[in-house]
């Protein structure tokens, strides 16, 4: 059986409203990829827009990535995966209690969404965690956070791909990596820092890629989807 999800995909629909959201994913098939909807959309446009995508056949992880005291992250993440999400998220430094507490509460109300945790953003490098007072390498706080995340029962962490290798080593293969940072050969690298291109990242154990504006910026983005399934299929090959 091959180890690589089938549909890895997952675009980062980083748009400012849900009328241009749409105009994109009324291009798209179900069967391509999963959508992410972040910050900003979900902020001009509520739970409404995760709506309007799952009754398309769509699988939603809806990125909000909260990170409070526990009961206040809980109840967040029990909202958010009323609204029909396939995936929510939390920030793994907002402890072990905050995490255990938002899986008990998601799956005492009888959800499968799926639970990540986040561990250090795509966008920093060493320099940054640093100054953030974190001294280890990006790297070895992934560890970390992503054992802690492991201990604490959640389904996976989103990590750069830079991290899968180690990560794959080190904790359950049904542990889900979902990893941002994806530029293929074509993009342009913007505000990340820890970036892989989509064939390695899945080579490297990554289950599923989140990819916003190589695709949503490009010049044609039903093209630049397609070279990367390209690159995709080529390495299952
Ligand atoms: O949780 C995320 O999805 C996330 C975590 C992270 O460490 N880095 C990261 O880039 N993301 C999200 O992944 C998407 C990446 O978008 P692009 O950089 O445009 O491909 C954005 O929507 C980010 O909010």
């Amino acid at each position: 059986m091959s180890l690589f999800t089938e549909n890895p995909i997952i675009v980062a629909l980083d748009y400012p409203n849900a009328e241009q959201a749409l105009a994109f994913v009324d291009q798209l098939e179900p069967g391509r990829c999963q959508l992410k909807v972040g910050k900003e959309l979900f902020t001009r446009s509520g739970p409404s827009i995760v709506a309007a995508l799952t009754k398309r056949g769509f699988k939603v992880f809806l990125d909000l990535k909260f990170h409070d005291i526990p009961n206040t992250t809980a109840q967040a993440v029990l909202a958010a995966a009323d609204s029909g999400a396939w995936m929510v998220n939390v920030h793994a430094c907002g402890g072990r209690p905050m995490m255990e507490e938002s899986l008990a509460r998601l799956r005492g109300a009888g959800h499968d969404t799926l639970l990540i945790a986040v561990t250090v953003l795509t966008s920093m490098n060493e320099q940054q965690l640093r100054e953030t007072g974190v001294h280890a390498t990006p790297a070895e706080q992934v560890m970390h956070l992503a054992a802690l995340t492991e201990q604490a029962g959640l389904d996976g962490v989103v990590c750069s791909a830079q991290e899968a290798i180690m990560l794959r080593e080190a904790l359950p293969r049904s542990f889900q990596l979902i990893t941002p940072g994806i530029r293929p050969s074509f993009a342009a690298k913007g505000d990340q820092q820890r970036v892989v291109t989509p064939g390695q990242a899945l080579i490297d154990g990554s289950d599923y890629l989140v990819i916003g504006r190589p695709i949503t910026q490009a010049e044609d983005p039903m093209q630049a989807l397609a070279l990367i399934e390209g690159e995709i299929a080529s390495v299952r090959s």
